[in-house]
């Protein structure tokens, strides 16, 4: 479905409701620059670190389709669990990953409430920036601490830059882009005030830093367009 949430006047802040959830897949697809292509690799990055049997974790997994894809093209046999507290979304999730044959685990649940056991490779796409940034550095420790040495983290992020000038170059540059995706002045600033205070973006280095302290032995940017990367964290 055509995402046209943001068509009509909206005064409450940004949810992964029921709404939302109906039209998510359309709606990542043409608010974040390069979707597919940053979900093709960071797919192609996990299938180096995997082998029979590891445990892939997504959390925020929405509707699960990170999981879905990584499961089509994986050659190993995998146990997937996809993390998210939206039920709207863990419904379609479930009913997409039946269509493809696909056995996920899907856990309605806080990412802070779940154990994630000997994690080869844990995925977290868009989603550390709708976590409270004190919260979100915890998570970012607890991920290290569950995965496997020499597992990987693989995320990403909508930045800001610390360049105020810049920064406002970027918000242009993306504005731009989302128009060319068929969404309207009107529709763009209403998403924009349903986000404030809710969706946090870091910078490039902040993002680099919180996974420097949380233990991890390195980490590169993968893909970058603008104001959204794609990075690896190794542990
Ligand atoms: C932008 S979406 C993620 C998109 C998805 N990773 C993808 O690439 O298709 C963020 C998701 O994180 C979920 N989420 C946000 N905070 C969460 C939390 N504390 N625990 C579990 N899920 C959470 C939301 O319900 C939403 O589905
Ligand atoms: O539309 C925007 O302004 C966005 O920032 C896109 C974005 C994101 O980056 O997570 C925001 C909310 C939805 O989860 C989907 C995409």
């Amino acid at each position: 479905m055509i995402d046209k949430v943001f068509n009509k006047t909206i005064s409450k802040q940004f949810e992964f409701d029921e709404e939302v959830a109906s039209v998510f897949d359309d709606m990542l697809d043409r608010s974040v620059p390069f979707y597919k292509q940053m979900q093709k690799l960071s797919i192609s990055f996990a299938n180096n670190f995997l082998e029979d049997g590891s445990n892939v974790y997504d959390l925020g997994c929405s509707t699960a389709s990170t999981l879905i894809e990584l499961s089509k093209s994986s050659k190993y046999n995998l146990n997937l669990v996809g993390i998210d507290n939206s039920n709207a979304m863990l419904e379609r999730a479930s009913k997409k990953a039946k269509a493809f044959g696909v056995e996920i685990k899907l856990l309605n649940a806080d990412i802070f409430d779940v154990d994630l056991k000997d994690a080869k490779v844990v995925f977290s796409n868009y989603t550390l920036q709708f976590i409270r940034p004190l919260n979100r550095e915890k998570l970012v420790k607890k991920i290290y601490d569950s995965l496997e040495d020499g597992g990987v983290f693989i995320f990403s992020e909508k930045l800001v830059s610390k360049n105020s000038f810049l920064n406002k170059q970027f918000i242009d540059e993306y504005y731009s882009f989302k128009k060319t995706q068929g969404y309207s002045e009107f529709e763009i600033s209403q998403k924009r005030e349903a986000l404030e205070n809710v969706l946090i973006p870091y910078t490039e280095d902040e993002n680099k830093k919180m996974i420097e302290d949380a233990g991890f032995k390195h980490c590169e940017t993968v893909f970058k367009w603008v104001n959204f990367a794609l990075f690896i964290a190794i542990k």
